[in-house]
């Protein structure tokens, strides 16, 4: 919707404003306009934000063509499932709607939301200014509140020379138009090993490079070597423990070039930086409101700033867990909250679900088991293989999967669970449900797993409760 420009001695008035068009932003609006708020949507780039064009869903489409392929080479009776890559990205141009988010709109227009197109900073308490692309300002101001959803951008870290030679990020490396001969991603963390999965299912080779000593390090120790093993399965040359000294561009080869220490040097024609996220917190005027730019705007269970009664932030912003449906379940609770629901139940307090689209998949919520520990826990590891039940036979052979459960022993209730293996995505949310619903153990052994399904690996858990 175009507005007209304010004079400056009279902002125009929402009950709530958005900033930040992502997932996060986007259903808080719905639901503050739900809610019957007169509510308005900044934002400075596409609708839909960084994981409908660039992130969660791009990534998803290319890493599914690799998945299912490799599933038929391992089920019996199924033989020449290729992956056309070109055709791939075809699909994932569908996926991203060619980067237009003309057909986000009329979701806001039937609620009745005012978008705002432009770059929002804030004024001082309850304002905002809104540098429109045409050169022009719009003065807002919230009666009840406003509430930050500007995401989060790549982090690239300081290692001398890299910033200088622009590195891809998350962006250029889900919507290249071609696969590149080789890659290299710097950070095996969720982002690195996605992305080396799929574009070495595409033919690239990729060389993903860790300074840690394991990938995805925050998740089990087995679902690391378990994603290890898949990616150098896929030819993937994995370096863990490898600290990176320099990055320069070679010009007359094409190469980007990274020097580790010990001096041997890594080239290739594309260099992804994967190694963490920055909130966009610069030049979002949070120094006017007495917060410091440039960090995470940190916020309570209800997902406001402490000490105000009319900012809040939600989604990667906050830092709180960088994952889309954390993002909209905090969308829920702070615009309830907005909306006047004084609810004790209204907490941001369970842990999200995890999931990592390589082959094998990894699925966890909760703590890990020395998670559970560090937190004073007096936590019991469950370990059980899914490629021993029955169903799993039908995922094929030599589809090595795991569980780990971790019961808190002394309340006896589930504090987390991974699932590593073909498929396990849809299996993190009967744990999920029985973490945050602090389901007891001896009750949840009497939900039976459908026979043949790899639900069955729950069976672990009732041999440990002696059921
Ligand atoms: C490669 C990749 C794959 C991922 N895959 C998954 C996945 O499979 N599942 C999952 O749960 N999570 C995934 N994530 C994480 C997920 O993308 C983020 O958690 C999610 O996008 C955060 O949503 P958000 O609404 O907080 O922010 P964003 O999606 O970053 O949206 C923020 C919006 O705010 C706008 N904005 C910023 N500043 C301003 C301003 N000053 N004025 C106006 N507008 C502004 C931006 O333009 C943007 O549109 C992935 C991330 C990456 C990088
Ligand atoms: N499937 C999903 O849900 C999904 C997919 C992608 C991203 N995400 C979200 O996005 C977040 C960010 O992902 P990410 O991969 O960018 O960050 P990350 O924090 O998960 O991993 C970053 C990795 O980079 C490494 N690293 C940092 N500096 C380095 C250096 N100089 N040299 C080598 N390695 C270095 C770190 O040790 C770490 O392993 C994730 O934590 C996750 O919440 C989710």
């Amino acid at each position: 919707m175009n507005l007209d420009p304010a004079p400056a001695t009279s902002p125009r008035l929402f009950d709530a404003i958005v900033v930040g068009g992502g997932p996060a932003g986007e259903v808080c609006a719905g639901k503050l306009a739900g809610a019957g708020l007169e509510t308005a949507l900044v934002e400075r780039e596409l609708i839909g934000g960084e994981c409908s064009f660039y992130a969660c869903m791009p990534s998803k489409a290319l890493l599914r063509p690799g998945e299912l392929a490799e599933e038929t080479h391992r089920v019996v009776g199924v033989t020449d499932a290729t992956v056309e890559p070109i055709v791939a990205l075809r699909r994932r141009d569908e996926v991203i709607h060619e980067l237009d988010d003309s057909g986000q709109l009329p979701w806001l227009e039937d609620r009745g939301i005012t978008l705002i197109r432009g770059d929002a900073r804030l004024d001082g308490e309850r304002r905002l200014v809104v540098a429109t692309g045409d050169g022009g300002e719009l003065r807002l101001q919230a009666r009840r509140a406003i509430v930050l959803a500007t995401g989060s951008g790549a982090s690239i870290p300081p290692v001398p020379g890299l910033a200088e030679i622009e590195p891809w990020t998350n962006r250029e490396i889900t919507t290249a138009q071609q696969v590149p001969p080789r890659i290299l991603i710097l950070g095996g963390g969720v982002v690195g090993v996605e992305m080396a999965q799929a574009w070495s299912s595409f033919g690239a080779h990729v060389t993903l490079v860790e300074i840690g000593e394991r990938l995805i390090a925050q998740e089990e120790e087995i679902a690391s070597e378990l994603v290890a093993d898949g990616l150098r399965g896929h030819g993937v040359d994995v370096r863990l423990g490898a600290t990176v000294s320099g990055a320069r561009r070679d010009p007359d080869a094409g190469e980007s070039v990274l020097t580790l220490d010990g001096g041997e040097e890594l080239r290739a024609e594309v260099l992804v930086v994967a190694a963490g996220r920055a909130p966009r917190t610069q030049g979002l005027g949070l120094e006017t409101v007495g917060l410091e730019p440039g960090r995470h705007v940190e916020v309570d269970a209800r997902l406001r700033v402490p000490g105000s009664d009319w900012l809040y932030a939600i989604g990667d912003v906050n830092g709180r867990a960088l994952l889309t449906h954390e993002g909209k379940l905090q969308a829920r609770i702070a615009a309830l909250a907005i909306a006047g629901r004084d609810d004790a139940e209204l907490r941001d307090d369970g842990p999200p679900p995890r999931v990592i689209f390589t082959s094998p998949q990894v699925a966890a919520v909760g703590m890990t088991l020395d998670q559970a520990r560090d937190a004073g826990v007096q936590a019991t590891a469950v370990d059980g293989r899914i490629d021993a039940v029955a169903g799993a036979s039908f995922w094929g052979k030599g589809a090595d999967a795991r569980v780990r459960f971790v019961v808190d022993e002394r309340r006896r209730v589930l504090v987390g669970a991974t699932f590593v293996g073909p498929d396990v995505a849809e299996m993190v949310h009967a744990a999920s449900v029985a973490v945050v619903g602090e389901v007891p153990v001896d009750r949840l052994v009497h939900a039976a797993p459908a026979f043949p399904t790899l639900s069955e690996a729950w069976l672990k858990l009732a041999d440990w409760a002696g059921t």
